[in-house]
């Protein structure tokens, strides 16, 4: 993996320019962040921004990894029972700033309406509720993998998870496009709208929040549903592969693709890459402090069940989802500068 650990020196000049960023904002979300967090990253150490610069521009690998943040195991607390619980002002402010700095080297962090309360930055925690359940805070389940929010025409150039704590060693997987033998694939059939994804079960409004709203607001949110229904409902058939022939982009999620249901050569297609997805997957366990950058046209992912303990040790994980294009979503978004998708 493409892959960079942060020197003493690197870290210090990090720490430094985060105690003046969390001196100047008391939350990621604070729009005069998000409008400074571009000019700020030009902070951090060249070798870190040419290091995110090769991943987006080159794309040497399906995942990079930047290792060596040190996350204060007192300081960030317990791990909270569910992403509704978040305290003002985050215990994981920093860490958070520096994700996003990070992120914003590869494109503008958004998020979503219909995903955890429409949030910037995501918990990836074990729900009791959820134990069972095929979405980020199940636990009993395997993660099947999967492009992030493959259904989506707004999805993400690139899924991040920054480890707080993963005691358990919990393994995250990956399989890299470029690992795949694309020579053996039928790439005709893969490349021809012959597939639907239907939305993943985080978007669904089982899963929604509770926070208040205004009436504005609360009829955007109850449009945003009502559009992933309709996705639900009449899912629109499209490509899994495109781009270059020899070195293509991926879009699958085989859970939410109703693969009984398609037949002939679409079906022998779609059998024959998820065999060489199998064999291509990687486990990795991500430490404290390491920050993965999954480039979700270029690598699959997923996740290994797990035990939880639900006693503020479990595992912890931040997640973000990072765009190269913010104009895409424009007409879901209020204005050009929020980062919310509806
Ligand atoms: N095959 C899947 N499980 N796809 C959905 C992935 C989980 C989803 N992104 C979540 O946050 O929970
Ligand atoms: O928990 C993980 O390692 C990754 C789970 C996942 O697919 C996600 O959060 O998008
Ligand atoms: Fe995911």
């Amino acid at each position: 993996m493409h892959e960079l650990t942060m020197s003493g020196s690197e870290i210090g000049i990090v720490q430094r320019l985060l105690g003046d960023l969390s001196g100047a904002y008391h939350s990621v979300e604070d729009p005069e962040f998000l409008r400074d967090l571009p000019v700020a990253a030009q902070e951090l150490p060249r070798r870190i921004r040419m290091f995110f610069n090769d991943f987006r521009l080159s794309e040497p690998d399906g995942a990079c990894l930047i290792a060596g943040y040190p996350v204060d195991q007192d300081g960030i607390g317990p791990t909270p029972r569910h992403w509704k619980n978040q305290d003002t002002p985050s215990p994981t402010l920093p860490e958070e700033m520096f994700f996003m700095l990070c992120g914003s080297l590869l494109g503008d962090v958004f998020g979503w309406a219909t995903q955890q309360d429409g949030h910037l930055v995501h918990d990836v925690i074990p729900i009791k509720e959820h134990e069972r359940e095929q979405i980020a805070s199940g636990s009993q389940q395997l993660i099947w993998w999967h492009t992030e929010d493959a259904f989506h025409p707004f999805k993400g150039d690139y899924v991040a998870l920054m480890c707080l704590r993963n005691p358990d060693r919990v393994e995250t997987t990956v399989a890299s496009a470029e690992r795949i033998p694309w020579d053996e694939q039928d790439l005709d059939t893969l490349f021809e709208a012959n597939y639907y994804i239907r939305p993943d079960e985080s978007h669904l409004p089982k899963n929604r929040g509770s926070e208040r709203l205004d009436d504005g607001t609360a009829r955007l949110l109850d449009a945003a549903y009502q559009r992933i229904a309709d996705m639900n409902a009449n899912p629109r058939k499209r490509p899994i592969l495109s781009g270059d022939r020899e070195s293509p982009y991926l879009c699958l999620d085989p859970y939410f693709m109703d693969i009984d249901q398609i037949d002939g050569p679409a079906r022998q297609a779609l059998d024959r890459l998820s065999k060489a997805i199998d064999a291509t997957l990687e486990p990795l366990v991500l430490e404290p402090g390491d920050c993965c950058f999954i480039d979700n046209y270029k690598a699959v992912h997923g996740r290994n069940p797990f035990k939880a303990r639900y006693d503020g040790t479990d595992r912890w994980l931040k997640r973000l989802n990072i765009t190269r294009n913010l104009r895409d979503s424009r007409p879901a978004r209020r204005s050009s500068a929020t980062r919310v998708v509806f």
